[in-house]
């Protein structure tokens, strides 16, 4: 069953929320994935936020791009706890994802992460990370992450002293 939903604003963020997906698929946990607009599909956004917790979901990722009202929105319809991606938007570089994502106001919490592809990929580690507070086995596999991530920082060096 999914513990974590990925949604995004349109088939345009997939290139980005993929980095989530395959990190959690890399992480072996459940996931599911939809497209869910605040300012195109307003009535389903909500029942998403709405349903959510009770489907069994743990933690909510939501990417979209420039007036990226999702993130906010969804959080504001769950107490579960929500990471948002700013996707890298043409005209302004993400800069508008950002903010529109980070400037959340008091009492209504969006983690929220780098723009772009390397956001996406942390959003399902820190997803991970909140599961594995809870699930021994889950930490354990964030932990052998870790350790490859530093085994290839080693061959890195290797590669360095080569040069
Ligand atoms: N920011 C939002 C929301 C929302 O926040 O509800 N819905 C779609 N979008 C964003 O619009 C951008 C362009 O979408 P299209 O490529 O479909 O025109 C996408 O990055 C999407 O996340």
């Amino acid at each position: 069953m999914a513990q974590i939903g990925v949604i995004m604003g349109s088939i345009s963020d997939w290139t980005t929320m993929e980095q989530t997906c395959l990190v959690l698929d890399e992480l072996e946990l459940d996931y599911e994935k939809e497209i869910i607009s605040a300012h195109r599909t307003p009535e389903d956004m909500f029942k998403y936020a709405e349903e959510a917790r009770g489907k069994g979901l743990k933690v909510i990722i939501a990417g979209a791009g420039g007036a990226a009202h999702l993130p906010g929105m969804v959080a504001a319809k769950t107490t579960l706890p929500v990471i948002g991606v700013p996707v890298q938007s043409k005209a302004l570089n993400g800069i508008d994802s950002l903010y529109s994502i980070v400037q959340m106001p008091g009492g209504v919490p969006v983690a929220t992460v780098a723009i772009g592809t390397a956001g996406a990929k942390n959003a399902g580690i820190l997803a991970a990370e909140m599961i594995g507070a809870f699930d021994e086995k889950v930490a354990e596999r964030l932990q052998n992450y870790r350790n490859e991530m530093k085994d290839k920082v080693e061959g890195m060096r290797g590669e360095l002293r080569d040069q």
